[in-house]
């Protein structure tokens, strides 16, 4: 059978009550999450800090079977490959804007037993990441800068959405920054079938709804491509 895109829905828990970060993401998966969105911020490609691969341990130890994508929002991604994946990190998604060489990263992240997903912040042309696409499993277009939850969507990023999709119709493509209700059609249209959605996800009077629109919709866009 050929493959078929799916549509995913990973909250990000970078607004939650990190107090209670296994309850809150627990919530989270009881209530419909396809995968966990970890943002790690190193306070220097991002003015913020948040978690690293210590915090992830703890939690994969309490979440056993589920899909963990780590956002690296660091200045020196190759850094904490080998911590994030004795974390038991599934995908490891890093920025591409301060990395050299590139190949040689997924290279690495891959040899650590873990996919490969490629970033880039809203000024980056897609052009620079299609070069990559290749080498990795999924392609990350940033539609708020990158560093805080809660920003206000950028429409105009979803041009680089859907050049990917038309030219690779296969290709995991997800989303961050304020997606949520109010905007998931427009990154649905566009071609995303990953979807991060932070505040609107958390903040939901009911989370479980909430995660069905998301997926429902970029699911009926992905069936009619
Ligand atoms: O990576 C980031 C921010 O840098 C994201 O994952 C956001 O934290 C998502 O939160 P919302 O924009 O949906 O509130
Ligand atoms: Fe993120």
């Amino acid at each position: 059978m050929a493959r078929r895109l799916q549509a995913m829905i990973g909250p990000s828990i970078l607004n939650s009550d990190l107090s209670r970060l296994y309850e809150e993401s627990q919530k989270l998966l009881d209530n419909g999450a396809d995968y966990l969105h970890l943002d790690v911020m190193d306070g220097h490609f991002v003015p913020n800090l948040t978690l690293g691969h210590p915090v992830v341990k703890c939690l994969r130890n309490k979440i056993k079977d589920v899909f963990f994508e780590t956002h690296m929002m660091v200045s020196n991604p190759e850094q904490w490959i080998a911590p994030m994946a004795d974390a038991g990190v599934n995908q490891y998604t890093f920025h591409i804007e301060p990395v050299d060489n590139i190949p040689e990263l997924c290279r690495k992240i891959k040899e650590y037993g873990m996919k490969v997903g490629l970033a880039i912040k809203p000024g980056t042309p897609v052009s620079e990441v299609e070069k990559y696409i290749s080498m990795s499993d999924m392609v990350l277009i940033m539609t708020v800068e990158p560093g805080f939850g809660g920003q206000k969507f950028m429409e105009n990023q979803m041009v680089k959405v859907q050049y990917l999709r038309e030219h690779y119709p296969l290709l995991n493509i997800e989303v961050d920054g304020g997606v949520g209700p109010s905007t998931i059609s427009c990154c649905a249209n566009a071609g995303a079938n990953m979807i991060v959605s932070g505040t609107a996800v958390i903040g939901a009077a009911d989370q479980a709804a909430t995660i069905k629109l998301l997926r429902n919709t970029v699911q009926e866009a992905i069936d009619k491509l």
